[in-house]
């Protein structure tokens, strides 16, 4: 219609031209393509941006970029943008470059010009240095451009690798992505799928069952519940679309552009009186060492207004991390959870741990760092799978991190688990014990059955002795001084000063400067 009423030699013409193309592009995906993403609770990629980023701000690129295959009859379908929203915007007023790939166009599928954008506006969010936020929406490579499209997956693949640790990258899966094509999410920082209309796998239920004969449907596979529990290569688990959306931008406020800059605070100097939230820390460590209590309560007597931001919530709950702020500029908190596994450190919980930990040094965030840890989790499972040298990036991630760290024990710290969780050894700047910290080998039961086993064998009333053995034991070496003596403890604090204490700790390390030695990189054991 509008080539029939517009002339396109004059400047009205000319405008009126460019509305027509830009509203082809806006509609690019068939009407019914669109009802059928809205029926599966889908937003479209235009919808998606709009809910992200602050109203008016968004800047497209290359909305009129299209294909140039001609493969397989795809001259006769060239819609404008090929398939992938890309561009520019603002959350809560920070930049953000950003794509979404659109389902309703070719199924999203990646090819080359679509690969293309994706690349370009990586590029940008580098060269500026902004955080890059990808929506992942796709069936994949494009079929019918063949090995182009995967060149253009490993374009992307290596973006990724090389912005690691420079821009913070999120990726939000809304659907499909399958095949090679996790593997750009999985380099990203974040991930976060939508519970019910989002699925990751390598190989699909279909091939599973050719292959090995199980069987097992897409939902269990690869959605969203089994890559926030099972996998943990998902960080949130949305409940919709809208939830999924509002944790990134809540994640977005506690990350810095990129690596040369400070994390976004704002000026809220605490109150260091101790406070009624204060004072419930007196009384939160049981009496018996067996019994647990909800890490969380200590936690958030220390974030502002106790809002406390958890990443991977489902994943390896014996340990928690999330970030904070105190005083209005944002941490990171790594904590074991006594209320799981008894708080014990084991492969996942351990890998979460590290992940997080360099997550936190890469973006200049602080790292406080909760301890109630009896050890690591014992079993062939744990062995066999590899708890040395999954373990060992732990270890890794605390010793190479040079961001402040301020390590509170609350109960427990035993044996080399003790070293593990931030200990001054491996480099944390404060140490912080409760009176009821227990820092030893190993708990009073084990160590008097190892010590006195000979002894408890040999004597009539074994059990009144091994009682007066773990009393011993306890009073004399299941404490916070010995440590404190050497200086492995820089202060031994009632609960309730806990938080004043960080933020005096945090004040006081905001200038702090530490360096690695120069090296290409570490070997971390992967
Ligand atoms: C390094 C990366 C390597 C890889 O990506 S390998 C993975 C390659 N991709 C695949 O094997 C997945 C192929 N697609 C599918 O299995 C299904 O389309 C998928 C993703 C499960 C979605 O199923 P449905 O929701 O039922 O949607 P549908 O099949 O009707 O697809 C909607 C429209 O999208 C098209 N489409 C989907 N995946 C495509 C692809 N890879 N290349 C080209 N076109 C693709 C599909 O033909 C359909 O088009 P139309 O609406 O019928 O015109």
């Amino acid at each position: 219609m509008m080539g029939e009423t517009v002339n396109i030699h004059t400047t009205a013409g000319k405008l009126a031209d460019l509305e027509h193309r830009l509203d082809e592009a806006v509609h690019a995906g068939s009407e019914r393509a669109v009802e059928k993403q809205h029926a599966r609770g889908k937003k479209t990629a235009r919808e998606r941006i709009a809910l992200l980023l602050d109203e008016g701000s968004f800047s497209e690129l290359d909305e009129f970029a299209r294909h140039r295959s001609t493969s397989f009859g795809l001259d006769g379908n060239r819609p404008y943008g090929d398939g992938v929203v890309t561009g520019f915007g603002t959350i809560d007023g920070r930049q953000v470059c950003v794509f979404a790939q659109d389902f309703t166009v070719f199924g999203g599928s990646l090819g080359e010009v679509f690969g293309e954008k994706i690349v370009k506006v990586m590029d940008l969010a580098m060269k500026i240095g902004c955080p890059l936020i990808g929506i992942n929406d796709s069936g994949g490579a494009r079929i019918q451009e063949g090995v182009v499209s995967l060149g253009l997956y490993g374009e992307i693949f290596r973006r990724n690798v090389r912005a690691s640790g420079v821009i913070p990258q999120i990726s939000l899966i809304m659907g499909p992505c399958a095949g090679g094509a996790v593997y750009s999410p999985a380099v990203t920082d974040f991930t976060v799928m939508v519970d019910e209309s989002s699925y990751m796998f390598i190989t699909g239920p279909d091939v599973i069952k050719t292959v090995t004969g199980e069987d097992v449907s897409q939902e269990e596979l690869g959605g969203a519940r089994t890559h926030n529990t099972k996998s943990g290569n998902a960080h949130y688990l949305g409940s919709d679309e809208e939830d999924a959306i509002e944790w990134v931008k809540a994640l977005v406020g506690h990350l810095p552009q990129n690596n040369l800059e400070d994390p976004p605070a704002y000026d809220a100097p605490a109150d260091l009186d101790v406070t009624e939230t204060d004072l419930a820390l007196d009384t939160l460590i049981p009496d018996s060492p067996n019994q647990p209590y909800d890490m969380h309560t200590a936690i958030e007597a220390v974030v502002d207004d106790g809002d406390f931001l958890e990443v991977q919530t489902l994943f390896a709950p014996n340990m928690i991390v999330g970030f904070g702020r105190v005083e209005g500029r944002p941490v990171g908190v790594v904590a074991n959870q006594p209320m799981q596994f008894a708080g014990t450190l084991d492969i996942d919980a351990s890998e979460k741990a590290a992940r997080f930990v360099r997550t936190c040094d890469a973006f200049n965030l602080p790292i406080l760092t909760f301890v109630d840890v009896p050890g690591f989790l014992p079993g062939t499972d744990q062995e066999w799978n590899g708890i040395i040298r999954r373990g060992a990036k732990l270890i890794y991630a605390y010793a190479e991190a040079t961001v402040p760290m301020i390590t509170v024990i609350t109960r427990k710290a035993y044996g080399g688990a003790y070293d593990v969780m931030g200990s001054k050894h491996l480099g944390a700047d404060m140490n912080i014990a409760w009176p009821t910290a227990q820092i030893a080998v190993m708990g009073a039961q084990g160590a008097v059955n190892i010590l006195y086993r000979r002894e408890l064998a040999g004597t009539d009333d074994a059990e009144s002795r091994r009682q007066q053995l773990i009393t011993e034991y306890e009073d004399h070496l299941a404490n916070p001084y010995i440590a404190a003596e050497r200086g492995y403890i820089d202060a031994v604090i009632k609960p309730s000063e806990t938080r004043a204490e960080i933020i005096r700790a945090l004040r006081l390390l905001r200038t702090k400067r530490d360096t690695l030695p120069p090296k290409k990189h570490g070997n971390i054991p992967l």
